[in-house]
């Protein structure tokens, strides 16, 4: 587990329920400051419904029960006065198909920036181009700011969708199989930014390649069946794995 210090995000004992199905059975996982922390582990185990407890995300999901706690900064997110529109600025999502909205790619990157009543051109401005650079996406698309964003690549998209959660300065973002709808060179290209935003930002991923885990995470959680099996540093889990059930896992005995 973290130091205390460096504790940015701490989950105690969360259970979630879809209906009577109990999805997740009682997690308990703190992540570091300024951490890559893969989440890994078979289809249905519950890797992104974790992820998702961590932003509040599944609170859309009808007929869903959550119980435990899960703190940013020492905060309850689930207690009553949390406005979760501030929580999802400070704990940003990516999801699996990258999904711009059908605006210019000026205006996806500032989408949030609007959503905060900033008007000044010369911020707006600056945000988009320091937030596409961060996502690497900078030299691709500076000449055709005002192009729809949907008429870029998949990974472009994906780039430009990591812009638009960088540009409200999160502390924490959530990707959930970033890349998994993507080719190779993307996939790289995304797996080398997450490397170059590691200095500033607490970055949790749920990923299906395990080289990526391996590539990229300092961190990896191992769920199956609703349970966090194994936590620990990356080489840990990939090399010297202290439960059966990871080991079976990493080795492709199951999954
Ligand atoms: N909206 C929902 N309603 C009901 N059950 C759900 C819902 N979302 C997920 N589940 C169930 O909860 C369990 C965990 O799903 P989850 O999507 O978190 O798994 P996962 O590990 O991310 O899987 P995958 O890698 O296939 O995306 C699965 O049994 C799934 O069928």
């Amino acid at each position: 587990m973290a130091d205390d210090k460096n504790k940015i995000i701490t989950a105690s004992d969360v259970h979630l329920f879809y209906g009577r199905f109990e999805a997740l059975k009682g997690i308990t996982l703190d992540f570091a400051q300024k951490d890559i922390t893969a989440l890994i582990g078979p289809s249905g185990c519950g890797k992104s419904t974790f992820l998702r407890t961590l932003n509040r995300m599944n609170d859309l999901i009808p007929g869903v029960t959550i119980t435990g706690n899960v703190m940013l900064h020492g905060e309850n997110i689930y207690a009553p006065a949390t406005d979760t529109v501030a929580l999802r600025k400070e704990i940003g999502m990516v999801f699996q198909q990258p999904n711009p909205f059908p605006f210019s790619i000026y205006e996806n990157v500032v989408y949030g920036l609007r959503l905060a009543g900033i008007r000044d051109r010369r911020v707006l401005d600056e945000a988009v181009e320091t937030s596409l650079r961060q996502a690497v996406i900078w030299d691709e698309v500076k000449d055709k700011l005002n192009q729809s964003a949907l008429s870029l690549s998949g990974g472009q998209q994906q780039r430009v969708c990591i812009a638009r959660v960088l540009a409200v300065k999160p502390d924490v973002i959530l990707l959930d199989e970033p890349t998994s709808a993507l080719d190779p060179i993307s996939s790289g290209q995304i797996e080398n930014m997450l490397l170059e935003l590691r200095d500033e930002y607490t970055i949790i991923l749920v990923t299906h390649n395990m080289q990526q885990a391996s590539r990229i995470s300092d961190k990896t959680a191992f769920f199956l069946q609703g349970n966090l099996i194994e936590f620990a540093d990356t080489k840990t889990i990939f090399l010297n794995p202290h439960e059966k059930e990871t080991e079976d896992y990493i080795s492709g005995r199951f999954g």
